[in-house]
């Protein structure tokens, strides 16, 4: 775990921002422009039907001798240039490419790709994702395995960043999971609109969050071992009745600070449902909120199987 993140260059776009009753204007942005990523925002809202905070746009044009003031609802769309085209949230896959014939002139809402895709994070959460009974042998076999967890939390100079346990070795439930992220992953890659890469290495680790556990904000691809890391993958299971509280997963946004990506201030958040597993870049900054489990029981844990699908390229 660390905190180093890719280097990105921030390069000049051209952006003509379209208003509603087709009034038009053009300007010049960097493409880490906190309004560049705040004019996209408001349109990649609009497609995930989340409407988002109304605001009043005011954008210095003619050399800071005007001011073009419109609400965000007034946006129709953007063109950019150099034309970069956006990769599009949750579209509604047609079965039959749909034909544009090229006599309609089209201006379509063009967002240069990686202000999209870098900065608005994404996440796909599959419910019962092993059958009643691998999970319930899961259970018993962790329970069975109590001694040989160690504490997450030891050998680290940031002492206080992490509280867990770990069970590094499990081969009887690791290989089951490997084949079954290995099954799955052609299906999370298209619900996220992600192209196919070349998949290496898949690990895994079974991990425990018990009272007063948690994991503070980080990434988990930063450092030069852990860059081929792309996908992250969390399956949570628990006890019935579930005896604990919190430990929700929270996977921040991102935003360009001094060509870095960091944390944005909105983040999605994830509930550790029992049987659940979840996907993620393994770039996205993210964390698990304390948990509070009463009874501090072994046995009545915040459990997963989580680990890392790298890529070979
Ligand atoms: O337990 C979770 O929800 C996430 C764990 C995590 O972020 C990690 O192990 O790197
Ligand atoms: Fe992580």
């Amino acid at each position: 775990m660390t905190y180093t993140q890719p280097q990105i260059k921030p390069q000049d776009v051209k952006v003509k921002i379209l208003l509603a009753g087709g009034h038009q204007c053009t300007i010049t942005l960097k493409s880490d422009a906190p309004l560049l990523h705040n004019l996209v925002k408001t349109l990649v809202d609009r497609t995930q039907q989340n409407p988002g905070f109304p605001t009043l746009f005011q954008i210095p044009i003619d050399e800071g001798r005007s001011a073009l003031c419109f609400p965000s609802e007034h946006l129709v769309g953007l063109v950019t240039e150099p034309p970069i085209y956006l990769a599009q949230l949750q579209p509604p896959q047609p079965e039959v490419p749909v034909e544009i014939p090229p006599e309609i002139p089209l201006e379509i809402p063009i967002i240069p790709a990686h202000v999209n895709d870098d900065l608005i994070s994404r996440y796909a959460q599959i419910e019962n994702f092993l059958t009643a009974s691998e999970k319930n042998k899961l259970i018993k076999y962790v329970l069975a395995k109590e001694s040989e967890f160690v504490s997450t939390s030891t050998s680290t100079k940031a002492e206080d960043y992490r509280r867990s346990m770990v069970l590094h070795s499990f081969p009887e439930f690791s290989q089951l999971m490997i084949n079954r992220i290995k099954a799955i992953l052609p299906d999370v890659l298209r619900k996220l609109n992600l192209p196919s890469f070349s998949v290496g290495d898949i690990e895994a680790q079974l991990t425990l969050h018990n009272d007063n556990n948690y994991y503070k904000l980080h990434n988990d691809s930063g450092s030069p071992e852990t860059a081929t890391r792309f996908f992250t993958y969390v399956y949570y299971f628990n006890r019935e009745p579930k005896a604990f509280t919190g430990g929700e997963l929270q996977i921040y946004d991102s935003k360009i600070e001094n060509n870095f990506y960091v944390a944005a201030d909105s983040f999605k958040t994830v509930e550790p449902r029992n049987n659940s597993i979840v996907f993620f870049l393994s770039r996205y900054m993210h964390e698990v909120l304390p948990v509070s489990c009463p009874s501090k029981a072994f046995a009545d844990s915040r459990f997963t199987i989580n680990g890392w699908v790298r890529r070979t390229d």
